[in-house]
């Protein structure tokens, strides 16, 4: 069977104590991952401070961005063995890891190695009010060692959207990949390997989080640390962070809303609300899982919604048309599935789904789970409050602009939200209006790199994004000269 090794000091080291890898369409075991241990935690941060200093510091930023380039074609030459091993880790759709997952996981190497060249400083030049005169300037430095700690939701494009700038802005980075989905992140690091990225410049450690992870983010050696994950994992960063006083970005958590006005394209509307709420099995942190629609529009809306959500073929990564294949776990079937129990036993209406498909096959042994549509809860109900992380979403009516703001402010997450109207005054009126980081409007996850990313409230710190990732991955330092 293969073993999953970590990548340290350009090195693949095996520890000898392993765990399963699963495949979340049959449940069957594809392969061994051998858990990283304090000594070989201890020699990645070593060899990264120790990189940090050697010919990775003598890189120019062009020589950087022409590195970073060789990673983005590599990756390219090697597209298929990636789609194969992001699949096998989580049962995606062919479609989606060949649409999403992959081609962004390059993209991100490629758009951070252009933008870094753009990075600029700022400059003054002082009199003082005895006369004196002085040129302030900034340069900008890495931060150092930066720990990646990253997802199974998108293995690839989320650990990439770290990665790219921190080597970009010319620090060193220590990857710690989610248990569930290690498999592209060591492939990632024989790219590395193979482009003749320096030793020591980008690690690979391979384990789970809290026993691993936490001995990564508490640990002097470790700069600063960017963490995607749940806001409940943030909190615990946040504790084992503290006693080193690192800087921190976080992407964490969110419940995000989709609201339907009267003026809506309804078409539009439940086509784009059947992606938002069912790609990725709902495993995408910026999935809507409350929907609020205007009462004139309430009972077509919802038809439409339930009559897309039945049409959605469940199945096999690679089978033809396939939307929606397992969830990734069956921990998180099981999590799921619960709350599925919860909103009967809060008093939802089921609509559609509320449980798993079944096969008669292998796929019964997978993780797979139904698309499901709620409705008849109040917002205080838990199913409406607290992150699912599936493929569900519940349908409430609304009558008026303000209450329909003030019912999707109330939730303690604040990371995305969208809207459907036609109507473009209103548009830009509601969206400047909702407690989140990331608004769209008539369209899901659209995504301009440029743009800075990321939540508010429970589902985050900072933003990253174009230049305000350059700007978390670099120190700037204010240099005055006398004249
Ligand atoms: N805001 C975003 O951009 C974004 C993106 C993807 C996922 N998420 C959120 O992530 C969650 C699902 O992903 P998940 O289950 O992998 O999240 P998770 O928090 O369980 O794990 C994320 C990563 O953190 C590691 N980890 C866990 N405990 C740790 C600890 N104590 N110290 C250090 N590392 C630790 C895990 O091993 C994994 O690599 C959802 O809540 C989702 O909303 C947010
Ligand atoms: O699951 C969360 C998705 C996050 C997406 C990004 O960070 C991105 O598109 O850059």
């Amino acid at each position: 069977m293969d073993i999953l090794k970590s990548y340290i000091n350009g090195e693949f080291v095996d520890s000898g104590e392993y765990f399963d890898n699963i495949n979340p369409v049959n449940g069957e075991v594809i392969a061994g991952i051998a858990e990283a241990d304090e000594a070989m935690i201890n020699h990645a941060i070593s060899s990264a401070r120790k990189a940090l200093y050697g010919p990775w510091s003598q890189l120019s930023v062009n020589e950087r961005s022409a590195l970073l380039h060789k990673v983005a074609d590599r990756m390219a030459e090697r597209e298929q063995e990636f789609i194969d091993a992001e699949i096998a880790d989580t049962g995606k759709s062919l479609f989606q890891v060949k649409t999403i997952d992959i081609p962004r996981g390059t993209a991100n190497f490629r758009f951070f190695a252009d933008q870094v060249k753009y990075q600029g400083g700022e400059s003054f030049v002082t009199e003082t009010a005895n006369g004196e005169k002085a040129l302030n300037y900034s340069v900008n430095k890495p931060l150092g060692v930066v720990a990646v700690i990253s997802p199974w939701n998108l293995p690839l494009l989320l650990a990439t959207w770290k990665i790219a700038p921190a080597l970009a802005c010319g620090n060193c980075v220590i990857l710690k990949p989610s248990e569930e989905t290690s498999s592209t992140a060591v492939l990632l690091a024989q790219v590395m390997d193979e482009v003749g990225m320096p030793k020591g410049v980008f690690n690979l450690i391979l384990g789970r989080g809290k026993a691993v992870g936490d001995k990564l983010t508490s640990a002097p050696g470790i700069d600063a640390v960017t963490f995607t994950g749940a806001s409940a994992t943030g909190k615990q960063i946040m504790k084992s962070v503290a006693e080193t006083v690192k800087p921190i970005s976080f992407e964490l958590g969110g419940k995000n809303a989709a609201i339907v006005f009267a003026h809506a394209d309804i078409a539009k509307a439940i086509a784009g609300i059947t992606r938002s709420s069912f790609t990725n099995c709902g495993q995408v942190c910026l999935c809507t899982e409350k929907v609020y629609v205007h009462r004139s529009l309430f009972t077509p809306f919802l038809e439409g919604l339930k009559q897309a959500a039945e049409n959605i073929k469940i199945g096999y990564p690679l089978e033809q048309d396939v939307f929606m294949g397992p969830l990734v776990s069956r921990l998180h079937q099981q999590k799921v599935l619960a709350y599925y129990q919860l909103a009967r036993e809060e008093g939802a209406e089921v609509v559609t789904g509320g449980g798993v498909p079944v096969f008669n096959d292998e796929r019964d042994n997978g993780c797979f789970i139904q698309p499901t549509i709620l409705t008849g809860l109040e917002d205080e109900a838990r199913v409406n409050q607290e992150e699912i992380f599936g493929p569900v979403c519940h349908v409430s009516i609304f009558d008026d602009e303000a209450e329909v703001i003030n019912r999707v402010n109330n939730t303690p997450y604040g990371l995305a939200a969208s809207i459907w109207t036609e109507h473009l005054t209103q548009a830009h009126r509601v969206a400047a209006q909702i407690e989140v980081g990331l608004v769209w409007v008539n369209t899901w996850f659209l995504r301009d790199l440029r743009a800075p990313f990321g939540g508010v409230k429970l589902s985050g710190i900072g933003r990253e994004g174009g230049e305000h990732s350059l700007a978390f991955y670099s120190e700037p330092s204010n240099i005055c000269i006398k004249i």
